[in-house]
């Protein structure tokens, strides 16, 4: 059955391609195929995996691209966010078709898209693996889906791709964002939105990408009718740089930008958008035919805001970096106190946070303290592979110990981390099975890798985390607690950000980080004060750098914020933390509310409407 599905396809393909009656030859697919068959001389028959990159490799790929990845990524996150649960994934790939960032979804999806590698150093060039979204979109620079039997090899007809190409702020190709599901079943139709979805989300990326290159410029968006292209210009109106969308509409050229053409030579603006920047503006044409309404935004000249510095007595030297991330928050302070009376002995550390809480950073500032700072630390998620993954990657194998193996074999997680620290993130989330070998290595010291004859010894310092109730799960089984106790050498608890006492610290400090030319509106700031953030750090700070990137004339305002609203329970535990916060600055200040005002940089004004929305006893 599988067969004839197969060689119906490939018939399907060469009929296009001789333009046989039967398949629209001159559709986008067709002409793709035609390519793939006659230039790139490509089998629709041959399976096999994609090529894959090494993790250096990789490294290298993304290098000049860093800057854009930076920008995409709380774009890429949210995508993500939003798709997961309809199981696809999400890439951002250079313009060669290398994927360099990958968001897998939930559970037996993600299984899907590791199986068939499609993750990050995997390349889909069309020239390689003929039609499929990410390939066809970067050889064609048009968006596309490519949905089931579109695609050019029939291996990959059980996948959907919607992809939209990436240009850089001179308007060259820079990459691509693709996202991908396993369910054609679903029908063309049932994908198309999230065509739609991911270009808005490519344009996003380019104009937060452009923003950032051309922030010592003006910059005005032309009408929503020409897709609100970006046009830089300096002081005395000489244009300096233009996107994709904006060189198309006005006939823009390299060389007119080079010689810094006058603004009025291609759009008319009138005095009032220099002089009250940041609202949208009417704009004509260069022949002054009215060209419907844009923005203007002003160059970002000054840093305007301050850091808290660091609290006084933190001690210089090794601990330097956990008293960094420890701020003035009590319990962390407490913990990092603990850590240091136990200093270098390799106890196993057991850290417990939400998502997004910090675990990963404090267990890579937890290495850089120790004796075992320089050498190797090695990190697994033990929640984004499937059990067999796991266990080959973390205890390693011998040479054919299993089909699919490499013929090398593999080392394992463990024996690359000796002499090092391993880092277990979601330990909780470990099968049983691996639990029990994972116990037998801290017990014994050594690790037998799958089809050794003899086990490796191991030295290792293992720190691990969790976001779930390791206790509450040993009790129901299933976690082993001999393990638990294993584990939990010491533990430390990383309070949620709406926890922390310097809460506001906290974001001072990652705006200024994420946003450093931008300065926080009023209503901005107490937003941010206000809000639980469910995602911890990682939502604050990508919520800050989306901001730094959208923010007009280097003032972050409510509406830069994107702070997705939070569930019944959460908005009471919001209101909750908001009060204790407000409460508590007033007490520290005797009750008086411009004090208050000052430590929760709050204006007096914003703080009395808190007081009263929260019903707080001023006299009390
Ligand atoms: N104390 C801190 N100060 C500034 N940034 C922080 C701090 N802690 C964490 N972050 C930032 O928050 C983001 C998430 O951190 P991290 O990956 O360590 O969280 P996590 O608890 O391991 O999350 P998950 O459980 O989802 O893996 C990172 O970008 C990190 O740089």
């Amino acid at each position: 059955m599988a067969n004839l599905a197969a060689s119906n396809h490939v018939a399907r393909v060469l009929s296009a391609a001789n333009h046989l009656a039967g398949v629209d030859t001159e559709s986008r697919i067709a002409t793709s195929w035609r390519r793939c068959l006659v230039n790139h001389k490509l089998d629709p028959a041959r399976r096999g995996p994609p090529q894959t990159l090494t993790e250096a490799e990789v490294r290298h790929v993304a290098e000049p691209m860093e800057e854009l990845i930076r920008v995409a990524l709380p774009e890429l996150e949210d995508l993500a966010l939003v798709l997961r649960d309809a199981g696809y994934c999400v890439n951002l790939a250079d313009p060669n078709a290398t994927m360099l960032v990958s968001r897998l979804p939930e559970g037996d999806y993600a299984r899907m898209f590791l199986e068939w590698k499609i993750y990050t150093g995997s390349n889909f060039a069309e020239t390689f693996e003929g039609t499929n979204g990410l390939g066809t979109a970067l050889a064609e620079q048009r968006p596309i889906l490519v949905h089931g039997d579109e695609h050019f090899r029939e291996q990959w007809s059980m996948f959907t791709c919607a992809v939209s190409p990436l240009f850089d702020h001179t308007g060259q190709l820079a990459g691509a964002v693709n996202i991908s599901s396993c369910r054609s079943d679903l029908g063309r139709g049932a994908h198309e939105l999230a065509l739609a979805v991911t270009t808005q989300a490519t344009r996003r990326i380019e104009h937060a990408f452009f923003r950032r290159h051309y922030r010592a410029s003006w910059i005005a968006t032309l009408p929503a009718s020409e897709s609100g292209g970006l046009i830089a210009y300096d002081d005395d109106r000489r244009v300096v740089g233009a996107c994709r969308n904006a060189r198309s509409a006005l006939g823009l050229t390299d060389a007119m930008i080079s010689d810094g053409i006058d603004l009025s030579h291609l759009i008319q603006l009138d005095d009032s958008a220099t002089r009250a920047p940041e609202g949208s503006v009417a704009l004509r044409r260069a022949d002054g035919t009215p060209w419907g309404s844009g923005r203007v935004a002003p160059p970002l000249r000054a840093r305007s805001r301050s850091v808290p510095a660091p609290a006084r007595d933190q001690p210089a030297g090794q601990f330097n970096g956990l008293h960094r991330l420890a701020g003035r928050d009590p319990v962390l302070v407490r913990g990092v106190k603990r850590l240091m009376t136990v200093g270098n002995l390799d106890l196993p550390i057991l850290l417990h946070g939400e998502t997004g809480a910090g675990k990963d950073v404090f267990a890579r500032a937890i290495h850089a303290a120790s004796n075992r700072a320089g050498r190797n630390y090695v990190a697994l998620n033990c929640a984004a592979m499937p059990e067999s993954l796991i266990d080959a990657e973390l205890f390693g194998y011998e040479a054919g110990a299993f089909t699919g193996a490499r013929r090398e074999g593999s080392k394992g997680l463990i024996v690359q981390a000796s002499g090092g620290t391993l880092f277990l993130d979601e330990i909780g989330d470990m099968p049983l099975a691996l639990q029990t070998r994972l116990l037998r290595v801290l017990e014994n010291r050594e690790v037998w890798p799958l089809g050794a004859l003899k086990p490796v010894p191991v030295d290792i310092r293992l720190i691990s985390a969790t976001h779930r109730d390791l206790a509450r799960m040993a009790e129901a089984g299933s976690f082993r607690s001999d393990l638990y106790y294993r584990l939990r050498g010491m533990e430390i608890r990383l309070p949620a950000l709406r926890e922390r006492a310097d809460k506001t610290d906290v974001i001072a400090l990652i705006a200024d980080e994420e946003a450093p030319n931008c300065r926080i509106a009023p209503g901005a700031w107490a937003q941010l004060v206000a809000y639980p953030f469910p995602g911890n750090m990682r939502q604050l700070r990508h919520v800050l750098r989306l901001a730094g990137c959208t923010a007009e004339g280097g003032v972050i305002t409510e509406a830069d914020l994107d702070l997705p609203a939070v569930g019944a329970r959460t908005a009471q535990d919001q209101a909750s933390t908001e009060r204790t916060v407000i409460v508590d600055a007033l007490r520290a200040h005797g009750g008086r509310v411009r004090d208050a005002a000052r430590t929760l940089k709050l204006s007096r004004a914003t703080l009395y409407r808190r007081i009263k929305l929260l019903k707080i006893d001023l006299d009390g």
